[in-house]
């Protein structure tokens, strides 16, 4: 099987994406995710740009890594001084990376525009400042910028400045796409021609702006393409680099062709939700291979026939890649879904008992009036229980009230709560105040309680997320909440819908509350 090298570049052009950017200790912790995964080369940053970049560089020495080599990356030199003396090329040298990457002008207009100097003049600066990096450095990268473009304007004068690099005896020469307009028809034909002309080893590099960074890599490794570059998760400039999350597991289960081990790709989920995780974004869960919906079954005829064999709806099995087949429930649910759900949560149900198709009418009933269960299954499971007749009542809500008070226009509003609960015989009459009315009303319940159930010490609210839904024909507008609660072992999501936000707030914790204690109970 043939070895195509990946080259990360998350570190660098995935920080030049808007909202993204990660401290030196961030660039390290991510450095050894990318090395366990098995990545071959991690651009770390442009030692010339910024004082951080030039820490991350010194910083990495002191790391062992398994294989992974580390890049830096800048550009040639300026026009008018010479390699030797150039800042860049200094400071690049200075770092001391195992390999240097340089970027140089390939389309005649950006000669023109950008650099504002001649054609002849810009061979002369790619080929000399590759020369020097040659005798300075083990490995030398030369990233062709704007190639694609630059290729459909004056193919001649692209080729010329590939031709620069490879006399200079570079060691892999990348075709970029620079401003990601290219499709990935152009893109293979393109290579086709190049392989005729360059006899360097080529690499890619995409960006997203047409959608087809992925599709552009996949199609360069298909026409004998050796490296390709790309960031986790897509993150870059614009609209982003190609997704070496999509891109790995194609590489390795489409084409065919080696990349990391099966063992390293089964952790490629865990490090896409790291490094989302470290750049403070929440995962995107609809992302291909590694997204928490990527393996998500909602409609009734997909569950239905997933369950029968799972190839029907999933187009490679998600554990490959540190995922996980997920059926979820809502108005567009058959009874499949739910005989799905049972089987996770552990209840027998049989497709035939009348309860099945109850349980489903009433999904239905409750998704029209605004509930939705695809983010609070802590909720489905108790509304089965109680269908089912095995819902445990551990405690009654008798009364709550909350206030809110401010006194005067300079000061903050005070909540406060005061609930009355019954366990067994007993009544608890608490109060507590909170920073709001529903963190207040939170407090207040989980005071109340914990003297019965000191177990819910441990329940922390992780998310709380209200959505104002639309007024149907001559009703008021609802109020859905969804909230994630947690404990050490795990996480669960509750919703309630009411015209009055702190009553579907309620709804939720009271879900939240009696799903812990039912599973408390079970264990
Ligand atoms: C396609 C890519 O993603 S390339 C990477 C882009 N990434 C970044 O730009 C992030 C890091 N950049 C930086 O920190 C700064 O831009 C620096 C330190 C590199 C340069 O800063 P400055 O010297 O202030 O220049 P500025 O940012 O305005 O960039 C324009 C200069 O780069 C030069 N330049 C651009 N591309 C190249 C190239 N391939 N080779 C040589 N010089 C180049 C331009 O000619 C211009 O120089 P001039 O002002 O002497 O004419
Ligand atoms: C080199 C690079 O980042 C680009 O051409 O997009």
């Amino acid at each position: 099987m043939s070895l195509v090298k990946l080259y990360d570049t998350t570190l660098r052009d995935g920080t030049q994406a808007e909202d993204i950017s990660f401290l030196v200790e961030d660039k390290i912790r991510i450095a050894h995710k990318l090395d366990e995964l098995g990545v071959h080369y991690i651009e770390g940053g442009w030692p010339g740009s910024n004082p951080k970049d030039v820490a991350f560089f010194k910083d990495i020495k002191k790391e062992k890594l398994q294989q992974a080599k580390i890049a830096a990356f800048g550009s040639t030199r300026r026009a008018k001084t010479t390699p030797a003396n150039d800042h860049n090329i200094k400071t690049l040298i200075a770092a001391e990376p195992d390999v240097i990457t340089i970027f140089g002008k390939t389309w005649d207009f950006h000669v023109r525009e950008a650099l504002r100097i001649s054609l002849e003049e810009n061979l002369e600066l790619i080929n000399d400042s590759l020369v020097f990096l040659k005798q300075n450095v083990a490995e030398v990268f030369y990233d062709a910028e704007h190639f694609f473009d630059g290729y459909k304007a004056n193919p001649e004068y692209a080729i010329k400045t590939l031709k620069a690099a490879e006399d200079a005896g570079v060691d892999c020469i990348i075709l970029c796409d620079t401003n990601g307009g290219s499709m990935p028809y152009e893109v293979a034909d393109i290579i086709a021609k190049v392989r005729k002309q360059i006899k360097t080893p080529l690499g890619i590099h995409t960006h997203n702006d047409g959608e087809c960074a992925v599709a552009n890599s996949i199609v360069a490794v298909d026409q004998g393409i050796v490296q390709v570059q790309g960031t986790i998760n897509g993150f870059g400039e614009r609209c982003g680099n190609a997704n070496l999350c999509s891109i790995i597991p194609a590489i390795k289960l489409k084409l065919k062709k080696d990349c990391i081990s099966d063992e390293q790709l089964r952790h490629l989920r865990e490090v896409s939700n790291y490094i989302f995780e470290l750049a403070n974004l929440s995962p995107d869960k609809h992302l291909a291979y590694v997204g928490k919906s990527a393996f998500a079954h909602k409609g009734g005829v997909h569950v239905s026939a997933i369950q029968r064999h799972p190839e029907t709806y999933e187009h490679i099995r998600p554990e490959l890649v540190g995922n996980s087949t997920r059926v979820l429930v809502s108005d567009l649910s058959g009874k499949s879904n739910i005989l799905a759900k049972a089987e996770e949560f552990q209840i027998n149900l049989d497709s035939k008992d009348p309860v099945t198709q109850e349980i489903l009418e009433e999904i239905k009933e409750m998704e029209n009036r605004g509930f939705q269960f695809e983010g609070a299954e802590a909720s489905f499971e108790l509304m089965m229980k109680k269908a089912l007749g095995t819902h445990k009542k551990f405690f009654q809500v008798m009364g709550f009230r909350v206030i809110d008070e401010k006194r005067t226009d300079d000061q903050k509003p005070t909540s406060e709560a005061t609930v009355m609960i019954k366990v067994g015989g007993k009544i608890e009459h608490t109060a507590a105040e909170g920073h709001g009315p529903v963190n207040a009303l939170d407090n207040a319940l989980r005071k109340a309680l914990e003297k019965f159930y000191p177990k819910l010490k441990e329940v922390k609210l992780h998310d709380y997320k209200v959505r104002v839904l639309p007024a149907g024909q001559g009703t008021a507008s609802s109020i859905r909440v969804l909230i994630e609660l947690g404990d050490k072992i795990s996480r669960w999501g509750t919703v309630g819908v009411s015209d009055n936000i702190i009553d579907a707030s309620y709804q939720a914790l009271i879900d939240g509350i009696d799903f812990k204690l039912h599973h408390e109970d079970s264990v």
